[in-house]
């Protein structure tokens, strides 16, 4: 496994100082180009790239005109850039459209040119995003369909500086290859202390009481503005009229026992109330732990005094507390949300205020942010409410600044970013462990393609992983993708990357099954063969079809290189570096020889030569390496030697 290390290495080296073509150079372009978030398109829209070639860091070695029979058309096939390896000399352009804390900024600013303009209308933004790498974003930028549309290609990395990804259209970042990483944790505790804070603020009418003791004489008065119903007698001193209630021995309900609810059960601990908690994934031992009980939704609303809300945006979550749920709460139940404003009908909040139900509620976001300013929920008279400043404390911002820049960074330098929204996780250690079958994955599915006749319309892959390790110890996500991309991009137009790879092959119609078999082999290696079989197609090359009627092939990492090792029925062995030309010929002495020459008058320089049979004298394949091109009167030689019976040109 010579060469893994470096591999690896080059894996996770910066993008942006990759130098030029060699074979192991491309190997790491094309690894890149998977791990990082390269452009794309979907396939679903056809849109025509701007291979702008000073930003289009990498990508991978056309197959151009040597497969004519590849299911789709020279045209498409001609859309790829020339170039086996694209290295930028400029820098990444990094937008930040809301205020981030100086430390990130500086962070970024180490490693591209930083772009911060904030207040950007969405058309603006558009016309800005198609010159960005990537984009930074707070809450109050919605990264939607029309911005990736309008990234034409470009925007590999979106950062959202904070939690909540519902601002962020993810379904078409991850169809346009758009890798998306948010700050998960740096304002978890501003976020539970903001709710805290909601949450006796409301209890004891704070905010109220500071309104009705205020004047409402100078600018307010002047510019002709009102405070809410029951706070025209501002200047008053009104004790008997705001006294709140207790919390102490007061059960409160966390609706979402993450981070942010995990927190807040902890504090409410400590301000002596009974906290039960509901949410379907959360796993009772961590809620046991601080010593809170897990309950069901319905539980959770029937006998809550205080609902403290924690969950994210999401389908499921949306308008969940509605008229139908509020008329199940107990009568007088206060409710603070520093969640997302979604997840609360607005409308039906009011009207269970107006009724009773709920006496108070503490906001700190809305379904429209900011609201309008004669929302009746904002000017409710038993509504506190803040402008979404959940994670708004020096401490999280500049935590939050750090972490959105570094996963930023990574992400634009090739690195699988551990906060990752739609791409999977995987662990370095076993990236490094897999980077030289990620390699071989890559190679075969190329392969593969490329044996496939004109006009088959490839439909179904089986991809079957040889271990001697347990199936289960196998994360096989990064090697699919892989094969994804070299059977998908050799014949379309469209980028494939660890982002994409799964939607594209739907996409495509493409039906990728696995299976993994133990076999009696050295477990130290995660992997000991990888086959690729694709099934209801013709072959370009009849040789590389199995007994059971598949285009079978089959490989294996040998020292760190990706090694071809079965061809249809014929055993091979050939290193999967440069090009290959595959003959079958009738097994007789001199093929070598007469294969070699035709190949050294046109200067073509052999890499190698194997031969592999099935029954000694009869049918043979040769394999040969080779560092050129060979052109097609050298083919066509090829094809005249009389023992040869069929071969075929392939690039790598
Ligand atoms: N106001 C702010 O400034 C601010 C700051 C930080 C976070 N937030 C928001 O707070 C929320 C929680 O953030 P977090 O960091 O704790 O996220 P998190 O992912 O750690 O926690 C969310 C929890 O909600 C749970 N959940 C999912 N569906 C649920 C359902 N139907 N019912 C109950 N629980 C459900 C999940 O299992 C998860 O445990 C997010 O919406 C985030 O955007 C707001
Ligand atoms: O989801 C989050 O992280 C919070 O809502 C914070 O949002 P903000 O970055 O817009 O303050």
């Amino acid at each position: 496994m010579a060469s893994s290390s470096t591999t690896t290495k080059s894996l996770l080296s910066s993008t942006f100082s990759a130098s030029k073509s060699s074979s192991s150079t491309v190997t790491k372009a094309s690894l890149l180009s998977l791990l990082r978030s390269t452009s794309a398109t979907p396939i679903s829209q056809k849109l025509s790239h701007s291979h702008n070639s000073r930003h289009h860091y990498y990508s991978v070695s056309p197959i151009k005109n040597v497969l004519k029979t590849a299911t789709e058309s020279e045209t498409s096939l001609s859309k790829y850039p020339d170039v086996d390896l694209v290295s930028s000399d400029s820098k990444p352009t990094i937008l930040v459209s809301e205020k981030l804390g100086s430390a990130g900024i500086e962070l970024l600013k180490g490693f591209g040119d930083v772009d911060c303009s904030y207040n950007l209308s969405p058309e603006q933004l558009c016309e800005k995003i198609s010159r960005c790498d990537a984009l930074i974003v707070r809450s109050g930028t919605k990264v939607t369909r029309e911005v990736f549309e309008a990234a034409k290609g470009r925007l590999k990395v979106v950062g959202r500086a904070g939690v909540g990804i519902d601002n962020v259209d993810l379904q078409a970042a991850t169809e346009f290859g758009c890798l998306v990483v948010n700050a998960p944790t740096a304002n978890t505790v501003a976020a539970a202390e903001h709710g805290i804070a909601l949450l006796a603020a409301m209890a004891r009418n704070v905010s109220q009481a500071d309104a009705s003791m205020k004047s409402v004489k100078g600018p307010l008065e002047e510019k002709n503005l009102t405070l809410w119903d029951g706070c025209e007698f501002a200047g008053k001193w009104e004790r008997n009229k705001y006294v709140g209630v207790s919390m102490v021995g007061k059960t409160v309900a966390v609706m979402g026992f993450g981070k942010v609810g995990s927190e807040v059960a902890r504090r409410a601990k400590g301000l002596g109330m009974n906290v039960i908690a509901h949410d379907p994934y959360a796993p009772a031992d961590r809620a046991r732990a601080i010593g809170v009980e897990l309950v069901s939704f319905e539980q959770a609303i029937a006998t809550a005094d205080f609902i403290s809300l924690h969950m994210p945006l999401i389908p499921t979550t949306s308008k969940i507390f509605n008229d139908q749920t509020f008329s199940k709460m107990k009568k007088g139940v206060r409710i603070v949300n520093v969640a997302r404003g979604g997840v609360i009908d607005e409308d039906a909040l009011v009207r269970a205020l107006d009724s009773g139900i709920v006496a108070q509620a503490a906001l700190d976001v809305f379904i429209e942010e900011p609201p309008q300013t004669d929302s009746k929920l904002i000017q409710h008279h038993n509504v506190t409410v803040t402008p979404h400043l959940g994670a708004s404390t020096k401490e999280a911002q500049e935590g939050v600044a750090i972490e959105i820049a570094e996963a930023v960074v990574g992400a634009l330098k090739g690195e699988l970013s551990a906060t990752a929204v739609n791409a999977p996780m995987v662990p370095p250690e076993i990236l490094f462990e897999l980077a030289p079958y990620v390699v071989l994955a890559e190679k075969l599915g190329r392969l593969a393609v490329q044996l496939v006749a004109g006009g088959s319309g490839i439909k179904s892959i089986k991809v079957t992983y040889r271990s001697a390790r347990d199936p289960d110890d196998l994360d096989t996500r990064l090697l699919r993708a892989m094969i994804t991309k070299g059977i998908i991009e050799p014949i379309s137009s469209s980028f494939v990357n660890l982002v994409n790879a799964d939607f594209t092959a739907k996409q495509k119609g493409l039906r990728i099954s696995e299976e993994r078999m133990v076999v009696d082999a050295n477990p130290e290696f995660p992997v000991d063969s990888i086959q690729v079989q694709i099934s209801n197609v013709d072959s370009k090359f009849a040789s590389a079809v199995s007994e059971n009627g598949d285009v079978s092939i089959e490989g294996k990492v040998k020292f760190g290189v990706p090694h071809l090792t079965c061809l249809g029925s014929f055993g091979v062995d050939v290193s999967l570096e440069g090009n290959l030309i595959l003959c079958r010929q009738v097994d007789q002495p001199g093929m070598i020889g007469k294969v070699g020459n035709i190949l050294g008058e046109q200067n073509v320089n052999v890499s190698f030569m194997s031969v592999g049979r099935t029954v000694r004298r009869n049918k043979a394949i040769m394999a040969i390496g080779v560092d050129e091109e060979p052109n097609k009167d050298a083919l066509n030689k090829i094809g005249q030697v009389p023992a040869i019976e069929e071969f075929v040109f392939l690039k790598l």
